[in-house]
């Protein structure tokens, strides 16, 4: 008799030996679950690739940590703390946030009865790439390109008439209100940072949040299985995520972010009920390169899977991206990006491989 486990490893060997194309439907969560015996080179890193890396874990203690009680009372001293964080790291560890920790549990178990949900019932919401959204492999991939250790379930959250129903899971009974709950609250968050960060680059507070339009707001659930060679693959590709800011719900207990600075790759430890937070592209365009967009990736382990919860916030697809007119000097000689339609920068950033921060050369001079 052909089980489901045997269509599956069969699926997956038929696109890991180049027979088919289609690597979406390669599921690297059954094919653990099956207990492949090799890792396939498809997911295999290159030497060279490897021979890059530079551990910096002896920086994580110090990546930043902003308390945001206190930037919401307009804390200077958190404020400047807050632009050196965006400066200088791009990334920042962020505390007092206030989301209620029952919230961030309820979410955190909900995805994650999602994940355990057997694969063909999580088929059912399997990702369309026109609309973005679903289960499965998010980037459009060629043939040759090597494919990341992880499995994903992308939700449009914001504005209300992109969320489609057929892409929320059903099962566990709570999902849609807990992933709603928690959208909200992050939602809070996102709009208290862009205030501080609207006062950091010298303009209102409300600046930020208007220039968005009507603010985008998208979540992923990243998971990623365990590996028996973790050295051999990665989790998600080194990449800079296209968003103004992105906030991050991580696993408790199991590392894997890890973030570019100095040179190597620093991993950001997971701190029980905290966010991490960080600065996208389209922030760095508008501060012409001031703030950050940095590279991160994230890595796989041996024991335990990992699973983290990113929201992504974008501006509306109609806002034309560049450089804001008070951060350039009188001349506008030292600007670094174009003007891009944000609609356009996404859907390039899209279609593109993951590879660093090779998308925001799309919008950068000289390049
Ligand atoms: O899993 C992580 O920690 C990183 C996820 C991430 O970078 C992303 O979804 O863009
Ligand atoms: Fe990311």
């Amino acid at each position: 008799m052909v089980t489901e486990a045997d269509n599956t490893i069969r699926e997956s060997e038929e696109v890991l030996n180049g027979r088919t194309s289609s690597p979406s439907i390669v599921n690297v969560q059954e094919m653990v679950r099956c207990n492949l015996s090799f890792i396939p080179d498809r997911f295999k890193r290159s030497e060279e690739d490897k021979s890059k890396d530079v551990d910096l874990s002896v920086l994580s203690p110090q990546i930043p940590v902003i308390d945001l009680a206190l930037l919401s009372s307009e804390n200077v001293e958190e404020l400047k703390k807050l632009e050196w964080a965006c400066k200088c790291w791009g990334f920042f560890m962020a505390t007092n946030h206030g989301i209620p920790e029952e919230v961030l549990q309820r979410v955190k178990d909900a995805a994650a009865g999602f994940f355990e949900l057997p694969f063909q019932e999580k088929k059912a919401y399997s990702l369309d790439s026109n609309e973005m959204q679903g289960y499965g492999r998010p980037f459009m991939v060629s043939e040759e390109e090597k494919l990341d250790w992880s499995d994903s379930l992308i939700l449009r959250i914001y504005p209300s008439h992109l969320q489609k129903l057929k892409f929320w899971p059903t099962t566990p009974a709570d999902f849609r209100d807990t992933v709603e709950a928690y959208s909200t609250e992050v939602r809070k968050v996102a709009e208290t940072l862009l205030g501080s960060l609207s006062l950091m680059m010298g303009m209102t507070k409300d600046a930020l949040l208007r220039l968005h339009k009507d603010m985008a707001q998208a979540l992923r659930v990243n998971y990623y299985p365990t590996c028996r060679n973790p050295d051999q693959v990665i989790g998600i590709s080194p990449h800079s995520d296209a968003s103004s800011i992105s906030i991050l719900l991580q696993d408790d207990g199991v590392t894997g972010l890890e973030i570019q600075h100095d040179g190597g790759w620093v991993p950001v430890n997971p701190v029980l009920n905290s966010l991490v937070v960080n600065i996208g592209d389209v922030i760095e365009m508008w501060s012409n390169g001031k703030y950050k967009s940095i590279e991160h990736r994230a890595i796989t382990n041996e024991n335990k899977a990992r699973m983290s919860l990113a929201t992504f916030f974008t501006p509306d697809t109609d806002v034309e991206i560049e450089p804001l007119d008070h951060i350039l000097d009188p001349q506008g000689s030292n600007r670094i990006y174009k003007k891009v339609k944000y609609g356009d920068y996404l859907t390039h950033s899209l279609r593109k491989k993951i590879e660093g921060k090779t998308n925001l050369r799309f919008s950068k001079y000289n390049d």
